[in-house]
């Protein structure tokens, strides 16, 4: 991957958007304020990157500030530092104490919810909920004030999970990358997330997601799949007909920055003392924020095993815990400082003397110098994180053990235990026992080991920096902007709603092919088993109008059985074509079967004990069955257990069923289809047509065709059925002469005739949620289509009145000229009745 360089040589402007910004602010008199460094991997990692780009931080100052004369010597103080507040005033402690830390961050660290006060914690989650979507918005509004047209936004982590969202329904353009900082759970745990839809669905609008390992994505990918039923592939997850890129970007330091403050004399002086101070024992070193998630209190256990078991070690050994305070206000936290307090005074009471105490527990942050100086002198690094989305502690040590080649004890639940994991002694922290060793192992391990270790870490270390992390992800976001720009010249357009509807009421003998199965069925919520398809119950009426309008047709045009189409259009004057063509009707008639007669059916048996064996294996999967084609279906089983059955079920039918019958087997999203060969819709649509022009006695031509529906790709030729129609111009269709390959009985009659007068700008076939398509044009969702149909049922009514003639046409006269006057009904009815071949007529 290139690094990323901006085409004008200037370095891009990037806006970075995190809750913290690099420092906070101290009040320190009236009107006045220290700066400080902020806490935290976040922080530290990002100021790696900042300087390949023309960086803004937009982030909350560490403070509340009321007065909006303190609030502007605050700004103009963090400006100098190029950093923007958001002052989140109002719902800071709900946002970033209540949902952020009380409910997202134990999810997200496979914790789970609170449980206790579970009636008071239903009411605090809504309030929490709220005050996060609002803090959200808050930053919304900091960043439109500052944002330039090619700014990218780089949202980072849990605080921020609507941001993107909020950013594409401002300016769909702005460049939007989220880097998840933490951990990404199971699916199983964070589906217990009240919010979790929206959450995930608020992400998916980025253009690129980056989490710290493939585990993280992983469970992601299976999460959005698990949850809102989409699919996630090596790319992305693909959203609303589009990829959402999702990518492995571990995070890294700048480990110049530490070899170079190792060699300063102040800090070799601290080294010195420290080793005076130290003398004759070897330093165990931990630096942790003093969270549930980093394991201390598991730390302190396995230590206090590891000085019960070696009482060699007992005097010739120190932990140095610097356990800098975090998050003081969430009562968990306080908690478990009391909690590792204890522990404290029990191991030093226990292993202790008047001399020396085995554990050195600091309630404090340190200095940069002086962190660097520790990590410098320690023996082994014991990090023993519960889950952890990188852990940049881990790295620092390495990057200042250039001379001593200690050894890093490492939990394998850290993110950093993936990309150290060779290099590192890895252990499991709820295993006392196992990290007990792994001390007693660090601390006897010859230095040859060491130097091989130390080795291995550090080079990863110097070369997955954090200026890498930043260059790449940013390349990565940039690589997709220019892709989409190019794929979105190739997508069709959106529907033109206003020009179909006018097209309509202009025309004289309109046909309206639908799909049933995602287009006009009801909505699903997520609770609905309903294994029946409804129509849309919002459509009756309109159907009704559009059916009974005599100059209108209406065809459904379905994979579903028959039974299914007569329960939900038999009230309807409709035509009905089931099995996607294989038997067709008026509701008025009888189905008639348009099934080749010679149609070899042998394999059906077969294929149906093959189904029936993966429905007995496979939980909440079921066979649906119609005269040519079996579906098993598992859209309401596990989904990936199911798409697993499905790959063996193929297996099964290739190798036996089906691998010398004439059947096509279609892969759907949550179904496998064996039918029939050779029907298509596409194939069926010219025949079905003739036999309504035949029953009809049609003796005005089709001039108006909408087609839509959510189609397999196999039975797009519909749409394009019509195109080779609108290039010929005329489609001279000679109705039941082919009915001598098919068993209906009735009389061949042989018609003649125009059927189809079809301009091509009277043609509007449009696919449902389909970014790929043949369709000329693409609908977001079955509600568009719905809206689009109440529309047209009233359209002879309002058009006439509402469009002026200049508005999507310009009419022509007889002659083909423009002309000025309104194009009428009656006058294009006349014209169609002589016809350009002067032909209509059976
Ligand atoms: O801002 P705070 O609430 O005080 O918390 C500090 C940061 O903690 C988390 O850091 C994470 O980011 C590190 C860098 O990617 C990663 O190494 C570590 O494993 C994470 O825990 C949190 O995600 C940040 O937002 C906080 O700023
Ligand atoms: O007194 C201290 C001790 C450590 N750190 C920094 O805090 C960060 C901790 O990051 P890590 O990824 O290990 O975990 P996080 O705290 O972000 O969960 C590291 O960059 C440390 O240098 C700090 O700012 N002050």
């Amino acid at each position: 991957m290139m690094p990323y360089d901006d085409a004008r040589g200037e370095r891009p402007r990037l806006l970075v958007v995190a809750n913290r910004l690099p420092v906070s602010a101290k009040r320190t008199g009236e009107n006045s304020w220290s700066l400080e460094m902020s806490p935290g991997g976040l922080v530290s990692g990002l100021l790696g990157v900042t300087s390949q780009f023309d960086t803004t931080w937009v982030g909350w100052p560490g403070v509340d500030v009321y007065n909006e004369v303190e609030k502007n010597a605050l700004t103009k103080s963090l400006a100098q530092m190029k950093c923007i507040p958001v002052f989140l005033n109002g719902v800071f402690d709900q946002y970033y104490n209540g949902y952020c830390n009380g409910i997202l961050w134990p999810i997200l660290h496979h914790m789970g919810l609170p449980q206790e006060d579970q009636h008071d914690t239903n009411q605090t989650f809504e309030t929490q909920y709220d005050a996060y979507k609002k803090a959200n918005r808050m930053f919304l509004d900091v960043i439109i004030q500052n944002y330039e047209e090619g700014d990218t936004v780089w949202c980072h982590d849990y605080h921020l999970m609507f941001l993107p969202q909020y950013l594409k329904e401002h300016n769909n353009k702005i460049k939007v990358g989220w880097f998840l900082h933490s951990p990404f759970p199971s699916s199983e745990v964070y589906k217990t997330l009240p919010s979790r839809s929206e959450l995930l669905r608020a992400v998916l609008t980025a253009d690129l997601l980056g989490f710290h390992t493939y585990d993280f994505v992983r469970h992601f990918l299976s999460t959005c799949t698990r949850i809102l039923g989409v699919e996630g592939t090596h790319e992305g997850v693909v959203y609303q007909g589009r990829v959402t890129r999702v990518a492995v970007f571990p995070i890294g330091i700048d480990p110049d920055r530490f070899i170079r403050t190792c060699k300063l004399p102040e800090v070799t002086q601290q080294m010195t003392e420290l080793k005076e101070r130290f003398a004759g024992k070897k330093v165990i070193l931990g630096v942790d924020r003093l969270d549930m998630i980093k394991g201390i209190p598991q730390k302190y256990l396995a230590f206090e095993k590891f000085l019960e078991e070696n009482p060699y070690w007992r005097d010739k050994v120190v932990l140095v815990q610097i356990a800098v305070p975090t998050r003081n206000d969430v009562p968990e936290y306080r908690k478990l400082k009391s909690q590792v307090h204890g522990l404290v005074g029990r191991i030093n009471g226990r292993f202790g003397s008047v001399s020396s105490l085995p554990i050195h527990h600091l309630d404090c942050s340190v200095d940069f110098n002086y962190l660097c100086a520790l990590y410098a002198i320690a023996d082994v690094m014991l990090v023993t994180s519960l889950r952890d989305g990188m852990n940049l502690v881990s790295y620092e040590f390495v990057a200042c053990q250039e001379a001593k080649k200690g050894v890093l004890v490492l939990s394998e639940f850290a993110g950093a235990g993936q990309s150290l994991g060779v290099g590192a002694l890895l252990v499991n922290p709820w295993d006392v026992t196992e990290v007990s060793s792994a001390i007693k192992e660090a601390l006897n391990m010859p230095a040859e080991e060491r130097e091989t270790r130390h080795k291995f870490n550090f080079q990863y270390v110097y070369t997955h920096s954090a200026k890498k992390w930043g260059s790449d992800f940013m390349s990565e976001l940039n690589g997709i902007i220019a892709e989409s720009e190019m794929q979105i010249r190739n997508i069709p357009h959106g529907l033109p709603q206003k020009d179909v509807i006018q097209r309509y009421s202009q025309s004289n003998n309109r046909l309206i092919i639908l799909g049933f199965c995602g287009t006009l069925t009801e909505q699903k919520n997520s609770r609905s088993k309903e294994m029946d398809l409804k129509l849309n119950p919002e459509l009756k009426g309109t159907l009704k109008a559009l059916c009974n309008d005599p100059k209108t047709t209406v065809v459904v045009l379905s994979r579903s059985d028959k039974n299914i189409l007569d329960k939900n259009f038999g009230g309807y004057n409709i035509w009905l074509a089931a099995e996607n063509g294989m038997f067709e009707k008026h509701t008025t008639g009888e189905w008639v079967k348009n099934m080749p007669q010679n149609m070899n059916l042998d394999w059906v048996d077969s294929v149906k004990n093959v189904f029936k064996y993966f429905t007995d294996r496979t939980p909440r999967s079921f066979v649906k069955s119609s005269e040519t084609s079996l579906v098993w279906n598992y859209e309401y089983a596990d989904v990936e257990f199911g798409r697993a059955q499905a790959r063996d079920l193929l297996q099964y039918l290739w190798a036996g069923p089906i691998s010398n019958a004439s059947v096509d087997v279609v892969r759907g999203n949550h179904s496998v289809e064996v039918h029939a060969i050779g029907e298509t819709k596409g194939a069926a649509i010219g025949r079905i047509l003739g036999e309504i022009v035949y029953r009809k006695s049609m003796t005005t031509p089709i001039d108006f065709v909408f087609c839509s529906g959510y189609f397999l790709e196999k039975d797009e030729d519909i749409y394009t059925f019509f195109e080779s129609k609108i290039l010929s111009s005329k489609l001279s269709h000679e109705t039941r002469s082919k009915s001598s390959s098919c068993n209906n009985s009735r009389k061949k009659k042989k018609i003649s005739m125009n059927v189809l007068d079809l301009k091509k700008e009277n043609y509007f076939s449009a696919a449902i949620g389909q970014a790929r398509t043949k369709a000329r044009y693409v609908i977001d969702s079955s509600l568009d289509v719905v809206d689009l149909l109440h529309k047209l049922a009233v359209a002879d009514t309002t058009m006439t009145d509402s469009f002026s003639d200049s508005e999507l046409y310009e009419p022509r006269n007889e002659n083909g000229n423009a002309n000025s006057k309104r194009w009428t009904n009656s006058v294009r009815r006349r014209k169609m009745e002589i016809g350009d071949t002067g032909q209509i007529g059976m």
